[in-house]
Order: structure tokens, then sequence, then C-alpha cells
């Protein structure tokens, strides 16, 4: 009889996915295992680190749906990126949430020539999707994101075309215009974007981070702004916004400066992360509850919301209320006010209530 599919019968394989005909990965840490006739090593495994934790512990977040496992297999995407796009799995694992996977886990997630250019393309598309109210951007496998892929960086950034001086540097800016822009497409889709971190976010994972609303990750998840370290200032966003997004300024240059890595305890405690979860399948629960809540309340009130802190990010407080006003003059027009007040009133939630497109 074939070996993996005897396995797949028992309950153990809820916990693992196969990566490979003698290797599993562990849904709760990403660790690679082998295995042999049997499923002894997986529940070695699951046993001695995952099987006692299920009901969380001090300082993290366990998620709170109880089917985690069966949660994180809806968002993984084994069978790969999905077309047209070659380094994306796109899903919607739930009512009007859009799930973005990088998936290009044999490389760690590292970011390519495709990969800069569909991000653009899968975020223009959101922003017109008028069935995708919340956004889960996440890494398939191993680890979050090994950031720019260094073989591309080679040949894009280091050898640009170009017949003289002006046109190569001309070539790099719009090099790097266009790398910028990868990013910029998430801070400007109008539906709120929460990223879920787990392993490493190194470099290029930092740019893309920071231009995310929500940033959540696992007890396992470090950051570092690596760029000082392959011979460059990051340039596509990380010191633009990080320091918009922690408020130690001080903070932020010492990770820019030296490339130190930072683990999840200090990210949470610098206010990078706003939440830790003990594992991946709790992250990618956690971060599918709260992409719901936030789906099931009415889009005017949250893109609104989503646009005017972003406005008031880059701009006095008395330019961030004169822009709220004129914004709100048209918005508070929304029948979805009405009806939330209603349903609030009634002590209903506003995940009750219908919504129209928008
Ligand atoms: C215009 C400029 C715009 C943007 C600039 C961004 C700047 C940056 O992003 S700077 C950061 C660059 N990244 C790095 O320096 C990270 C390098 N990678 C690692 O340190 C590690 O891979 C790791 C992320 C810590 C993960 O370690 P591990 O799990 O042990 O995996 P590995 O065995 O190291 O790698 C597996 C596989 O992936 C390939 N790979 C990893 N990182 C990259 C990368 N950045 N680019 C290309 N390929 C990468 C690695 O070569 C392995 O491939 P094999 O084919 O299996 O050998």
């Amino acid at each position: 009889m074939e070996p993996v599919k005897k396995k797949r019968t028992s309950a153990i394989w809820e916990h693992f996915e196969l990566v490979s005909p003698r290797k599993v990965r562990c849904f709760f840490c990403s660790k690679e295992i082998r295995f042999n006739d049997n499923t002894s090593s997986m529940l070695r495994h699951y046993r001695a680190l995952h099987a006692k934790k299920r009901s969380g512990g001090p300082g993290s977040d366990s998620g709170s749906r109880l089917s985690s496992p069966a949660v994180l297999r809806a968002m993984s995407s084994s069978a790969g990126p999905t077309p047209p796009y070659t380094t994306l799995a796109v899903s919607r694992p739930a009512p009007a949430v859009t799930h973005v996977e990088i998936h290009r886990p044999d490389k760690r997630n590292a970011m390519n020539k495709a990969f800069w250019r569909e991000m653009v393309e899968c975020f223009s598309e959101i922003s017109e999707d008028q069935d995708c109210r919340a956004v889960v951007v996440s890494g398939a496998g191993k680890t979050f994101t090994a950031g720019i892929d260094i073989v591309d960086l080679a040949g894009e950034v280091l050898q640009p075309r170009g017949d003289d001086t002006a046109r190569i540097s001309y070539n790099i800016r719009k090099t790097i215009t266009h790398f910028q822009e990868s990013f910029s497409a998430i801070e400007r889709c109008p539906k709120p974007v929460l990223v879920a971190i787990h392993g490493a976010c190194v470099g290029g994972g930092v740019d893309l981070i920071t231009a995310c609303d929500i940033r959540l990750c696992t007890q396992d998840a470090w950051f570092q702004v690596k760029e000082v370290d392959i011979g460059l200032a990051a340039d596509v966003g990380t010191l633009q916004r990080l320091p918009k997004v922690i408020g130690s300024r001080s903070l932020v240059n010492e990770l820019a400066l030296t490339a130190r890595k930072m683990y999840a305890d200090e990210a949470k405690s610098s206010g990078l992360v706003s939440r830790v979860f003990q594992h991946k399948a709790a992250l990618m629960a956690g971060a599918l509850e709260m992409a719901e809540e936030i789906a099931g309340r009415s889009p005017v009130a949250v893109q609104g919301t989503k646009i005017n802190l972003l406005y008031s990010r880059d701009h006095s407080v008395e330019e961030g209320l004169q822009f709220m006003a004129a914004w709100n003059m048209s918005m508070l027009q929304t029948a979805d006010l009405m009806k939330s007040a209603q349903a609030s009133m009634e002590k209903k939630s506003p995940r009750t209530v219908a919504f129209a497109k928008l």
C-alpha cells in the first residue's frame, strides 16, 4: 500500500501538510519533520510542542477559533499561486475577506521581479472589488519573507540598462519607483489590510508591513531592516513609514542603522505589531476573525476611517479636521448610518446588518 495515503487517514494529519514524500510541515510552527513508515515523529512533535498550548498561554493570543488548524489549511494554498499570479495565492476564506498569500515558500517568499509587479496588479484589483471589504496578507511556508530576491537585485539594480550615466540613473530611478509602488498600492487600497507575520520578516518585508493597517505576528516572528547589511539605504518605504508606526525615533534609527533583529516581544512593546499569537495557526485564525469583524461593518464607515487615518498621519490636526468635515459632509448621507445606528439601539452587532456594496 502507498504509505502516504495510509498515513493521511490519521487524525494527526490535521496539524501537518505534506511537503515531499518523506517530509511534512507543522501548521503550528512551520517546522519540517521527516517521517518514515508511521506518524510517530509527527505525534512526538505535536505532543511535545503544541498539544498543551492549544488553550493559550500568558502574554500571547492562542486565537479564538477552535478549529484554527482547519482555518490555516483553508488559508494556505498548497496548490501554489493562483493564475495569473506566479508569486501570490489569492483566495476568499470568508465573505468579503480577501487573503493574499505570498507564495514562493522554497525561496522563503523572496520578492522577485514578478512579485513587485503582481502586488500592484493584485491590490489594484482588490481596490476595485466591491465584494472585498478587508484583506489579510501572509506568507506561505516556513517564514513570512526573506525580502528582495537577491538574485534579481543583482540583475535589475546592479546591472541597469542605459548608454550613459543619465540614462542609467534614469532607469534605476524608474525601477525604485516601481518597487515603491508595490507597497504604496497596499496603503492606497481603501480596504483595511491586515498582515500576519510568522518567522523572518527581512528587508523588503519590513517595507511591506509598514504599508499595512494592522500588523499581527507569531511569537517566533522577527523583523530586520537588513538593507545596510547589503550596502544600501532602505528605499521602498521603511525609512518613511516606520517612524510613523513606532513612537521612538531612537529605536527606528537603531534598527535601520544597525540592522539588528527585533523579536516579537519588542515588536509588540514598540508598537510595530498590535498582537502576538503563539503559532501560525492561531495567527491566521486571529487575523481572519479580525478581518471578518471589519468586513462586517459599514464599508462607508470603514473605508472612510482608513482614508482619514492615513490623511491625518501626514497632515496637521487642523488640516485633518478640515479634510474629515469635507469627507463626511457627503458620507454622512449614507443609508449605512441609520441601519448601523438602529442595530446599535437594538443591541445587535453591526455584522447583522446588510450593507450595500461600495
Ligand atoms: C530597489 C531595492 C528594493 C528593495 C530592497 C529591499 C532590500 C532587502 O530586502 S534587504 C534583505 C535581503 N534579504 C536577505 O538578506 C535575507 C537572506 N535570507 C536569509 O537570511 C534566510 O534565507 C532566512 C530568511 C533567514 C531564512 O533562512 P532559512 O529558512 O534557513 O532558509 P535558507 O536555507 O537560507 O533559504 C532557502 C532558500 O531560499 C533562498 N533565499 C532565501 N532568501 C533569499 C533572498 N533574499 N533572495 C533569493 N533567494 C533567497 C535560498 O537561496 C534558498 O534557496 P535554495 O535554492 O534552496 O538554495
